[in-house]
């Protein structure tokens, strides 16, 4: 299949890389031309120093080159730059071509998922919008090391058809109809991955990181079956897998971020030492936002996105969480 990829990043030149091992025609679009050079001429990423990029795959800065044929355009760019970068993009849309999201996250100010941001953005209809997420951190995925990932699509029969399309030995699609949920996963585990990486910079153990996965999960749960997610996706590869993966991670750079607030940094410096796009600093505050609207209680995404955006101190956070009312176990 030809396949344009929206992002040369960490994520989109590894999946550019595994969806030419899988067999496609795959060229990738960068806005910096000094790194499309190195992914076209040098088959390496600025971004993942383990990635080898097949040869097959080409680069350019040419948005229009890059769409021209594509029956799949998969796209990774940071999450709160989605609308602002895919809608100039609309016409060159081939008729029929299916979009992949592969980021994590949801848009400030809208409260939108990114499948839905692509249907605004590119005027496609949901239908032929997909998305991809699970415990995929890129540097492992460069290595070959085995993994697995969700392809959520409303239609069973498009997931089925992209499992194929990127399905490798060492790289392993299911498939869900849980747009919704998978989406919301992925999102949101950002959020409390950073959460874990501020207990674990303040000096918490594990007895506090599993508190955090498991209290984070249920209160991913909470926000995804208000918006009417499927309770199951919360249990897989999405949720709990990729919560596993990346929360406890130093590989995740919303981890590393975290930790280094707990370790006493302010955000600004923070953010200038993590490389790349931590996405949960941004969802932090669009997920707690979109929370309160519906009416859900989310006191982990509420406390990270306190510490990081309201000034709090790190310490509160514990005292925020532990000083709630006592309830059950469950979500
Ligand atoms: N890195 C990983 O392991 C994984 C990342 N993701 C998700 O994929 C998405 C992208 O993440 P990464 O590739 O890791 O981030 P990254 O920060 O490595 O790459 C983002 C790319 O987007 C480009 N970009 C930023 N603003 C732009 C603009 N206005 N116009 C054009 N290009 C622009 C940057 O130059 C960069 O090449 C995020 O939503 C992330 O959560 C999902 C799974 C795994
Ligand atoms: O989503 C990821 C792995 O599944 C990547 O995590 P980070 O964005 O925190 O690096």
């Amino acid at each position: 299949m030809r396949v344009a990829v929206l992002g040369a990043g960490a994520w989109g030149s590894t999946f550019a890389s595994v969806l030419a091992d899988a067999g496609n025609d795959v060229m990738v679009w960068g806005r910096d031309p000094a790194v499309v050079a190195r992914i076209a001429d040098q088959h390496r990423s600025p971004a993942v120093a383990e990635l080898v990029v097949p040869d097959t795959v080409r680069a350019t800065t040419d948005p229009a080159l890059a769409m021209r044929g594509a029956e799949l355009v998969a796209v990774a760019v940071p999450a709160q730059s989605a609308r602002e970068i895919l809608t100039p993009l609309a016409g060159l849309l081939e008729p029929g071509a299916v979009v992949l999201s592969l980021m994590k996250g949801i848009e400030l100010s809208t409260g939108l998922r990114m499948s839905q941001v692509i249907v605004e953005a590119l005027g496609v209809p949901a239908s032929r919008v997909a998305v991809l997420s699970g415990p995929n951190l890129a540097r492992e995925i460069a290595q070959h090391q085995p993994t697995a990932t969700v392809i959520a699509a409303q239609d069973e029969e498009l997931a089925r058809r992209l499992t194929a399309v990127c399905a490798t030995g060492w790289f392993r699609p299911y498939t869900n109809t849980d747009v919704i949920g998978v989406e919301l996963c992925g999102a949101v585990k950002n959020v409390v991955a950073i959460g874990i990486g501020i207990a674990q910079g303040r000096g918490y153990g594990d007895n506090t990181t599993a508190t955090l996965i498991t209290r984070g999960l249920a209160e991913i749960a909470r926000l995804g079956l208000a918006l009417g997610a499927d309770v199951e996706t919360f249990a897989g590869l999405a949720g709990m897998g990729d919560l596993f993966a990346t929360c406890d991670s130093p590989l995740s750079r919303n981890h590393q971020l975290g930790r280094r607030i707990g370790e006493g940094m302010d955000l600004e410096h923070a953010l200038a030492a993590t490389p790349g796009t931590a996405e949960g600093v941004k969802t932090a505050r669009s997920v707690v936002e979109l929370a309160q609207r519906i009416g859900v209680d989310m006191p982990i995404s509420s406390a990270v996105s306190a510490v990081l955006h309201e000034g709090q101190p790190v310490d509160l956070m514990g005292e925020l969480l532990l000083a709630r009312p006592h309830k059950a176990d469950g979500v």
